[in-house]
C-alpha cells in the first residue's frame, strides 16, 4: 500500500495514521522525520498506553472523549483497543455510556466522527451529503436513526446520532466490519422535545418533528438515494419511533437488505435467551405463557420471533398465539381496546377468556390472571416488575423466565439483584443493560446481557460475507439458535446467553450459521463454498499495513 500523503497530512488521517508506530524507513519515505518522538512502537505498546490512559479517566463521559479523540486520529488503534477491551469499553462506547453521549451531544460537540446529517429540510442535498461522508469509500453498511426512540430515553433528534456512531463501532470491534466501508447517518425530520428546539447550542432542526408525507418522502429519498450510490449496501435502522420503525421495515424489506435491530435483533436474542434459560428448566418452548410488558417496537418484535419459533417446533398459527399476552399503557390488550399499533391487533384477547367485570388493567392482576412463565419487559417502565408480580409469579411456576430489558439501567423493570432475592433464586433472569454478577446462598449467578448487540455484528457480517439480499426469518432464527447451542447451563447460575467478552468469537460463529441458511433459502447474492472462508475472507484486522 502507498499514499501520496505526506507529514502532517498523513498523520492527519486516521485510517493511515500510526502514530508512534510508523517505522523508520516509512518516516523518511513521507516526510516524518523528526515530527514524531524517535521511539518507534509496536501497536501492543501502544495499545497499553492507550488502556492505561483510558483507565485513569474518572467517569464514562471523559473515558469516551478520550476514545473518541483517539478514534479521530487513529483507527487502527481505536479498533485493536476496542476489540481487545470488549467488555470494559461497550459500557463506555455503547449502551449505557452513549445515552449520555445523546443527551449531552450538542454541548460537548467537537467533531463529526464521519457521521452524515440529513435534513428534511433540504431533501436536495441528499445525494451530496452522502457522497461527501463516503469520499470515495465504497460503503457497505449504513447505520440510520432518525432520534425519535433513542434507547428508552426518547426523542433527541440529530443528537440521536451517537446512536449511529455508537453501533457501527460495535461492527467493526466485535465482528470485523471494514471501518471504511461503514457510514452511520442520522435522518433529522425536527424532535418534540421542546427543551431541544428552545436550546441555542442544540445542533440539529429547531422545530417539530414533520409527520406529513414528507417523513416518508425524506425516508424514501435517503434510503433510494443510498441504494444507488452504494450498490452492495446493508441499512441497519436504529431507534425509529413505534408508529415508524415496523412500518418502514415491512415497506422496504421484500426491496432491499434491511434490518431494524429494535425488530429483529432484539427478537433474535431475547429467543436466544429464552431458548437457554429452558435448558436451564428442562420445559418446551412450546409449553410456555408469554407475556409481553411494553409491547412496542421491540416488546413485538421479540413476540414475533418467539411466535414464529413456536410454528417451527410444531404449534399451529392459532395454537401459538394462545400462548402471548401483551400489556401496554391500556393494561392487558382486548380486542375492544383502543389505540392498538397494527402489530398488536393479533394477539388481542377476547373479554369472554376472563370472568365478567375482571379489568386487568394492571400488570400485578394479569400476572395472577393468566400464571405466565415468561414475562419480558421492554416498557421503559422503572421498577414495573415489583416484588408482589415477581412472587406471584414464581408460586405458578419453577423457573420463571424474567427479562427487564429496559435500557439504559436507570429504566429497567427490576434489577437482577432483586430478580433472583426475590425467587430464592429460581428466576432465570437476563438484562438489557449488562448487570454485575449476583452472589445468593453462596451460588454465583452470571447475568446474560440480552442486548441486540449480542446479534447485529454478526448478521452483518454473514450478510457481507454472502451479499445476501436480505435478511429473512430464517436468519434471524439461525442467529438466535447459534447464540442458544454456546451456552452451557449444566452449572447452577450459569448465564443464558454467552458473555460480551467472548463477543469476537460468537460473532464469527453466529455469522456462520445465518450465512449457511442465507444460502439454503438462496438469498446469498454471490456463490458461497465454505461460509467460514467466506467470513474470515472479509473480516478487517486492526493491524497496521505496511506503506
Ligand atoms: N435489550 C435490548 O436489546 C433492547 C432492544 C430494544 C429496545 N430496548 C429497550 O426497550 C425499551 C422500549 O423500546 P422500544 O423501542 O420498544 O420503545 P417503544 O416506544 O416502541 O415501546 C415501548 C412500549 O412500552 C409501552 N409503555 C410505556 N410505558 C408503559 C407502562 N408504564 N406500562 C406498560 N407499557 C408501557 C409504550 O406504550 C410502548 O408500546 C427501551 O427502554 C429500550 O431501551 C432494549
Ligand atoms: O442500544 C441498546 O443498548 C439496545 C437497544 O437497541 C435499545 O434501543 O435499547
Ligand atoms: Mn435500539
Amino acid at each position: 500500500m502507498t499514499t501520496s500523503k505526506r507529514g502532517y497530512d498523513l498523520l492527519n488521517d486516521p485510517f493511515l495514521n500510526k502514530g508512534t508506530a510508523f517505522t523508520r524507513e516509512e518516516r523518511k519515505k513521507y516526510g516524518l522525520i523528526g515530527i514524531l518522538p524517535p521511539q518507534v512502537e509496536t501497536i501492543e505498546l501502544q495499545d497499553q498506553q492507550a488502556f492505561e490512559n483510558f483507565c485513569e479517566r474518572p467517569n464514562k463521559a471523559v473515558q469516551r472523549h478520550y476514545l473518541m479523540k483517539l478514534f479521530s486520529r487513529n483507527r487502527t488503534l481505536f479498533f485493536h483497543l476496542f476489540s481487545h477491551h470488549l467488555e470494559k469499553l461497550m459500557p463506555v462506547l455503547y449502551a449505557p455510556g452513549v445515552a449520555e453521549s445523546v443527551k449531552q451531544y450538542s454541548e460537548l460537540f467537537t467533531t463529526p466522527q464521519n457521521a452524515v446529517y440529513l435534513s428534511i429540510d433540504n431533501m436536495d442535498d441528499i445525494e451530496e451529503s452522502l457522497k461527501n461522508g463516503a469520499s470515495g469509500r465504497d460503503i457497505q453498511l449504513i447505520v440510520v436513526t432518525d432520534g425519535e426512540s433513542i434507547l428508552g430515553i426518547g426523542d433527541w433528534g440529530t443528537n440521536g446520532v451517537s446512536i449511529s456512531t455508537g453501533k457501527i463501532l460495535v461492527y467493526t470491534a466485535a465482528a470485523g466490519i471494514d471501518p471504511a466501508k461503514v457510514l452511520p447517518v442520522v435522518l433529522d425530520a425536527g424532535t418534540n422535545r421542546q427543551s431541544l428546539i428552545d436550546d441555542p447550542l442544540y445542533l440539529g432542526l429547531h422545530h417539530e418533528r414533520i409527520s406529513d408525507g414528507r417523513y416518508d418522502a425524506f425516508v424514501d429519498a435517503f434510503l433510494q438515494t443510498a441504494e444507488k450510490l452504494f450498490p452492495h449496501l446493508y441499512v441497519h435502522f436504529e431507534d425509529f419511533g413505534r408508529e415508524n420503525a415496523a412500518r418502514l421495515l415491512e415497506r422496504y424489506e421484500d426491496r432491499y437488505a434491511v434490518y431494524n435491530d429494535d425488530i429483529e435483533g432484539t427478537g433474535a436474542v431475547t429467543l436466544a435467551a429464552i431458548l437457554g434459560g429452558l435448558k436451564a428448566s428442562g420445559e418446551k418452548l412450546t409449553d410456555q405463557t408469554f407475556l409481553c410488558f411494553g409491547a412496542g417496537t421491540s416488546g413485538m418484535g421479540i413476540v414475533r420471533q418467539v411466535f414464529e419459533e413456536m410454528k417451527l417446533q410444531g404449534l399451529s398459527d392459532e395454537e401459538a398465539r394462545s400462548r402471548f399476552y401483551l400489556v401496554d399503557q391500556q393494561g392487558l390488550l382486548f380486542e375492544d381496546t383502543e389505540g392498538m399499533t397494527p402489530q398488536q391487533k393479533p394477539y388481542a384477547r377476547k373479554r369472554s377468556e376472563f370472568p365478567a367485570g375482571a379489568s386487568l388493567d394492571n400488570l400485578e392482576d394479569v400476572v395472577k390472571a393468566i400464571h405466565p412463565t415468561i414475562l419480558v419487559g421492554a416498557s421503559t417502565a422503572a421498577g414495573a416488575f415489583t416484588r408482589e408480580i415477581v412472587q406471584e409469579m414464581a408460586a405458578h411456576t419453577p423457573r420463571p423466565i424474567i427479562f427487564p430489558l429496559s435500557n439504559p439501567a436507570d429504566l429497567a423493570e427490576a434489577s437482577a439483584d432483586d430478580l433472583l432475592h426475590w425467587t430464592d433464586g429460581k428466576a432465570l433472569v437476563a438484562t438489557g443493560t449488562a448487570s454485575r454478577k449476583v452472589v445468593y446462598h453462596g451460588t454465583i449467578f452470571e447475568i446474560g446481557q440480552a442486548n441486540n448487540s449480542l446479534v447485529f455484528p454478526g448478521m452483518g457480517l454473514a450478510v457481507a460475507a454472502c451479499r445476501a439480499r436480505k435478511v429473512s426469518p430464517g436468519m434471524l432464527a439461525a442467529a438466535a439458535h447459534a447464540l442458544a447451542d454456546l451456552v452451557d447451563m449444566e452449572k447452577p447460575g450459569a448465564s443464558v446467553l454467552p458473555p460480551v467478552r467472548e463477543m469476537g468469537n460468537f460473532t464469527k460463529i453466529l455469522a456462520e450459521k445465518v450465512v449457511r441458511q442465507a444460502v439454503q433459502e438462496g438469498l446469498n447474492g454471490i456463490p458461497v463454498e465454505d461460509p467460514k472462508e467466506a467470513i474470515e475472507a472479509i473480516q478487517w484486522k486492526a493491524e497496521y499495513k505496511e506503506l
